[in-house]
């Protein structure tokens, strides 16, 4: 296990917006945190990261008590991509080197440009090395942020709605590209996600929270209609198009045949 959770709750002000999230993750894993607009998902990535403060429970990577440790001592263990992203007079390319900044000792080495540069490259955006970010569009911002959070080369992955900005072609490829990296570097990544069949194709668990609790947590089989519209209050259909599970509004009564002009097989799972 690299990321165990216990009991954690988080308070604004006198509301309780976290109620006692308990979860583990091991290497390998993509989990994605699902749940409503204002369910707690975002507060829930900034208590694992130590942005915010929790009222109890504990956060331990690899076996640190995340609560024990300094800033510096958590950028090593976890790149953090938030939902908004700050920008400034920087390159892109100074943008993700700062990433590098919790191993860095005296000086930049060769090792950490290569890193940079190696990053750049695999997110297919050399061509914004010398961009200013704070002239970026929201996509390409980003990927700068992400791109930020990889060379970091932490153990776990906090994204929070990491493809909200992007298109479909960068949100397929910087997905994958998680995918990969999770696998490759056997760390663990959990991204908060509104798009339950991106959830459904890149991610190996899920959480989903429905009142600041934890409603549902496991594998494929959690993602049910009845677990759905009990978190989101909208009936689903759960079918397959190509093979690939897939999630579409509509209530039982939907009728294939006539109510829906694509090949999708709704409703055969
Ligand atoms: N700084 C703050 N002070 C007080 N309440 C806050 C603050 N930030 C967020 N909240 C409240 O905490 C609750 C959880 O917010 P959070 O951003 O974690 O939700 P979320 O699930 O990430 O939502 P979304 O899907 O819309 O991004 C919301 O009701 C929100 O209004």
């Amino acid at each position: 296990m690299i990321l165990s959770v216990e009991e954690l709750q988080f308070l604004y002000r006198n509301r309780k917006i976290l109620h006692e999230i308990a979860f583990t993750i091991d290497e390998g894993e993509v989990v994605a945190i699902l749940g409503p607009n204002g369910v707690g998902k975002t507060t829930l990535l900034k208590c694992l990261n130590r942005i915010l403060h929790p009222k109890g429970g504990a956060v331990h990577i690899d076996g640190e008590n995340l609560f024990n440790l300094g800033t510096m001592e958590i950028a090593r263990l976890i790149g953090y991509v938030p939902q908004r992203v700050e920008t400034g007079r920087l390159t892109a390319f100074d943008a993700v080197l700062l990433g590098r900044r919790p191993h860095i000792r005296w000086d930049v080495t060769e090792k950490d440009l290569k890193i940079v540069d190696s990053v750049f490259k695999l997110l297919s955006m050399e061509n914004l090395r010398l961009s200013y970010i704070d002239e970026m569009s929201g996509g390409e911002l980003q990927k700068v942020a992400i791109a930020r959070s990889l060379v970091q080369e932490p153990k776990v992955l906090l994204l929070d709605e990491p493809t909200s900005s992007l298109d479909l072609k960068n949100q397929v490829e910087i997905l994958a590209t998680i995918r990969q990296i999770v696998l490759d570097h056997k760390i663990a990544a959990v991204m908060t996600m509104h798009d339950l069949n991106q959830a459904l194709r890149y991610a190996d668990r899920f959480i989903l929270l429905k009142g600041g609790k934890v409603h549902a947590l496991g594998g494929v089989e959690v993602i049910t209609p009845q677990v759905i519209e009990e978190v989101y209050g909208l009936p689903v259909i759960i079918g397959e198009i190509s093979g690939m599970r897939c999630v579409v509004p509509g209530s039982p009564a939907w009728d294939c045949s006539t109510d829906c002009s694509t090949d999708c097989v709704a409703g055969k799972l």
